[in-house]
């Protein structure tokens, strides 16, 4: 691990009106690590991610990526640090008049000097490294199945082979078998690439399966972060709620089953 993370959160306060979302919120996210981000339903994970990836200013804290303190970065610096990161939303959020291939190529082409041909190839290249058969490159969004758009989506954050991918319920939809493939898929990129993973997601057989390390959301701020075992130590209602209910007892027996 590097001494300085990666991704580094402090005196975070995000809020809409009178609505408080986060409130002093700090988290530090390390160099190769996939971190998942947990929290009941509205605890703003992903206004979080939108906070990090520079879509949502918050209203106060600073957000270093790369060491860098990207608030205060110009649009030129800003487009740098974009580059060192990928983001696959939800529903993939691909463009539905472009085919796969050229959805990927879309941040390509902010590239000077890609000529139409390599950006295919590296194009073609995004689309192995995500599981996707060749031809899916010509297919439409409209044309294939959740799992292939997750997969498609993948691809594009990784389109300019970002240090950092931010995912954001990457096997929400997915059914188990698609989604444990999808979580080994995650895994599989983290380690041969040594991606730094920011994950948010419900799915607690994807904790099990990918994350080295978990934070929740509580309270408006990040609660608490730590390894499974840890997690599973917490004295908290919502904490020890969500990893000892009925489901995370059923995600720890397949863990088992799998390891
Ligand atoms: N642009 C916005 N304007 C006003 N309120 C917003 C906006 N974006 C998010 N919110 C509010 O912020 C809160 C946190 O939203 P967010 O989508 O981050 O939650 P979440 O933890 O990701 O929830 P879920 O698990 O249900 O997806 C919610 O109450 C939401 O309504």
């Amino acid at each position: 691990m590097d001494t300085a993370p990666i991704i580094s959160l402090r005196g975070i306060r995000n809020q809409f009106g009178a609505q408080v979302v986060h409130d002093n919120l700090d988290l530090d996210v390390w160099r190769g690590e996939v971190l998942g981000v947990v929290g009941g339903s509205g605890t703003g994970k992903s206004v979080l991610l939108r906070t990090i990836v520079g879509l949502l200013r918050p209203r106060a804290g600073s957000v270093f990526l790369f060491g860098q303190d990207a608030l205060a970065a110009t649009e030129e610096e800003r487009a740098m640090i974009d580059r060192r990161t990928g983001v696959m939303f939800q529903d993939g959020a691909l463009f539905s008049s472009l085919t796969v291939r050229e959805n990927i190529e879309v941040p390509m082409r902010a590239i000077d000097g890609l000529t139409p041909d390599l950006r295919r190839a590296l194009a073609d290249l995004k689309i192995a490294m995500s599981g996707l058969a060749w031809s899916a490159g010509d297919k439409y969004p409209s044309e294939l199945s959740g799992g292939m758009r997750k997969r498609a989506g993948l691809a594009r954050a990784l389109a300019l082979d970002p240090e950092i991918v931010f995912l954001d319920e990457p096997t929400a939809g997915l059914d188990p078998i698609g989604a444990s493939a999808f979580d080994a898929l995650i895994k599989g990129l983290s380690r041969q690439l040594g991606l730094t993973v920011f994950l948010v997601t419900h799915d607690l057989d994807t904790l099990h399966a990918t994350c080295d390390r978990i934070a929740v959301l509580a309270e408006k701020r990040v609660l608490v972060t730590g390894t499974m075992q840890e997690m599973l130590k917490v004295d908290h209602p919502w904490v020890h709620e969500y990893f000892h209910g009925p489901r995370a007892r059923a995600a720890m027996a397949a863990k088992d089953r799998n390891d």
